[in-house]
């Protein structure tokens, strides 16, 4: 479904991909974890056209997406679904609404329809009916993050990508969203993409861990994979990790 073939890029004199090589099939979940600054962020954003690269290939669904028109590219990220850091939601809308409004923008569903598209995916969520009436400043994070996956999700898109989507939150919560990756994935058959630094939260979601360290991807494979790495950032990143917890 992803398809990355020997991305660079740089900004200014600063080399921050220099040669990325990934391959994420349909339905699978693929983790992408790396330190402070090794370009996971930048990864992301050439995967929905948001950045060209200074060479290498995008390929989205079967097409590359690095030589496409402004035009061509909305219509391929109507593919994929986004959920950010903050679950960007409107704070001046319920949640019902919030997860309605890609239905209202993009669909001619009727009211009815809308209503139990809607319902049916806070469902999926394990979000109840009585959070529907609420706005977002009355919930907790990892509510918020449901229904921004809800909402990101409600107009079918083959991919989701999410941006550490749990940061900040306690490890209670953090399970809920695991689960919340999952049941989008098993739910809904996306192909997901998550950028993490939170290695628990990775080994639980992931069928594919590619770990980033200065611009280039050292270790892609399932979580076991990672866990024997021999390479010594993947070795520091998991002892630091497993030492502080
Ligand atoms: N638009 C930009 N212009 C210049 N430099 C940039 C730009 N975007 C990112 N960078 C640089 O690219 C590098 C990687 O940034 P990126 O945000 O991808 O890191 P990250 O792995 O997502 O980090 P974090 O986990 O802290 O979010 C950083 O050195 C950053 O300063």
């Amino acid at each position: 479904m992803i398809e990355i073939v020997d991305l660079h890029k740089t900004f200014g004199e600063t080399k921050v991909l220099t040669g990325i090589n990934l391959k994420v099939p349909a339905g699978s979940t693929c983790v992408i974890l790396g330190g402070s600054g090794s370009g996971k962020t930048v990864l992301m954003k050439h995967m929905i056209g948001l950045l060209k690269p200074d060479s290498g290939k995008v390929i989205i669904d079967g097409d590359d997406i690095v030589p496409m028109s402004v035009t061509q590219l909305q219509q391929v990220r109507g593919k994929f679904g986004m959920v950010f850091q903050a679950a960007a939601l409107f704070d001046s809308m319920t949640v019902f609404e919030n997860v309605a409004f890609p239905l209202r923008e993009h669909t001619k569903d009727s009211e009815d329809v809308i209503r139990q598209k809607v319902r049916a995916r806070l469902d999926l969520m394990g979000l109840k009916e009585a959070v529907e009436g609420k706005f977002p400043a009355d919930l907790s994070g990892g509510m918020r993050k449901r229904v921004g996956l809800a909402r990101a999700t409600i107009l079918g898109p083959k991919i989701v990508l999410y941006d550490e989507p749990t940061t900040g939150l306690d490890p209670i919560t953090t399970d809920y969203v695991d689960d919340m990756i999952l049941a989008a994935q098993k739910g809904l058959g996306v192909t997901s993409v998550v950028i993490s630094h939170d290695i628990a939260s990775a080994f639980n979601v992931a069928d594919q861990i590619a770990f980033l360290s200065k611009g280039v991807i050292v270790e892609n494979g399932p979580p076991e994979q990672l866990r024997e790495s021999k390479h010594p950032a993947v070795k520091v990143f998991l002892e630091t990790w497993f030492g502080k917890n």
